[in-house]
């Protein structure tokens, strides 16, 4: 039973778009519904609850009937914008059936270079929070393109939920991903890869053992992944990385259960293999 895990009273879940959309590319509904359910209840237990989310694009392509991201990164922008707003309407539908409030936050990564927009987002999340509002992050997509070089790939949800994590001094942030954790090597290819408990220091060895993305809609991989979790140790604070094929799983980590692959500095006695 972890107990500093279980103390934890700010929390930032961030969901990526494998656990939001099917493979078949239809917006898994029930997944959303699990979430709302489940972050819903830690807020009325008491707890401050921050979602980073991604799926404004898959959900965009969902909505086009389209199987794969066009390549253009206008067309990808512009399916942001389509997918978000439903997005975010899924999203309140839901909450609103567990008389949860939820509030939309369109961010970029950059705001914490700039002390004035940190500021800024600072003052809104505090009083969303205040107001028991569970404020719902995306990166703005239509403002931000900061993975332009790659012509694959496009935002990165997973650095801003460690920026929000950091911004907002979170006690925890829950990366629900489609796998059970970091593993030694990517599990799709290498059916031997060691599950890691839990993770102290993100070095050289580690990060070569982190591949790209499993599925269509991902995006940054497992590396992107251990880069948020990086910066989540630098600042001091903790990271658990669980499976969110059924995100009701993060009432079990709050629980204290050892689920997935915790980063934290603080030995918490899990054993890697
Ligand atoms: N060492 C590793 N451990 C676990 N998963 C890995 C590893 N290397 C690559 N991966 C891949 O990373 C994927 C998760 O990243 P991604 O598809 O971007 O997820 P999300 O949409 O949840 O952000 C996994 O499905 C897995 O195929
Ligand atoms: N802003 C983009 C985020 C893309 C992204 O980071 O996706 P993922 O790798 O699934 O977390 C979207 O909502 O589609």
């Amino acid at each position: 039973m972890n107990q500093s895990i279980k103390k934890s009273q700010r929390i930032v879940v961030k969901i990526g778009t494998s656990s939001l959309i099917y493979a078949n590319g239809s917006v898994n509904l029930a997944s959303i519904d699990q979430l709302a359910f489940s972050l819903s209840a830690l807020q009325k237990e008491g707890k401050e609850v921050i979602l980073v989310t991604s799926g404004a694009i898959g959900v965009g392509l969902d909505k086009l009937n389209l199987k794969k991201r066009p390549t253009s990164i206008p067309e990808q922008q512009a399916i942001a914008a389509l997918g978000q707003a439903t997005l975010m309407n899924i999203y309140s539908q839901r909450f609103s059936s567990y008389n949860q409030e939820t509030a939309q936050v369109l961010l970029t990564r950059d705001i914490i270079d700039y002390p004035v927009s940190r500021e800024n987002v600072t003052n809104t999340i505090e009083q969303l929070i205040k107001m028991d509002i569970i404020p719902i992050i995306n990166e703005n997509d239509t403002v931000s393109v900061e993975e332009m070089d790659h012509q694959t790939k496009f935002g990165d949800n997973d650095k801003l939920s460690a920026i929000v994590a950091g911004l907002t001094n979170a006690d925890l942030l829950i990366m629900l991903s489609d796998i059970d954790g970091f593993y030694s090597a990517n599990p799709l290819e290498n059916p031997d890869a060691k599950l890691y408990r839990q993770v102290q220091e993100i070095n050289d060895d580690l990060m070569e053992r982190a591949g790209a993305a499993g599925s269509r809609f991902g995006t940054g991989g497992m590396a992107s992944k251990l880069k948020a979790a990086k910066l989540i140790l630098e600042n001091n604070q903790s990271m658990i990385l669980a499976n969110g094929s059924d995100p009701r799983i993060i009432l079990d980590i709050v629980a204290g259960e050892e689920i997935g692959t915790l980063f934290s500095k603080v030995d918490d006695g899990r054993e890697n293999d």
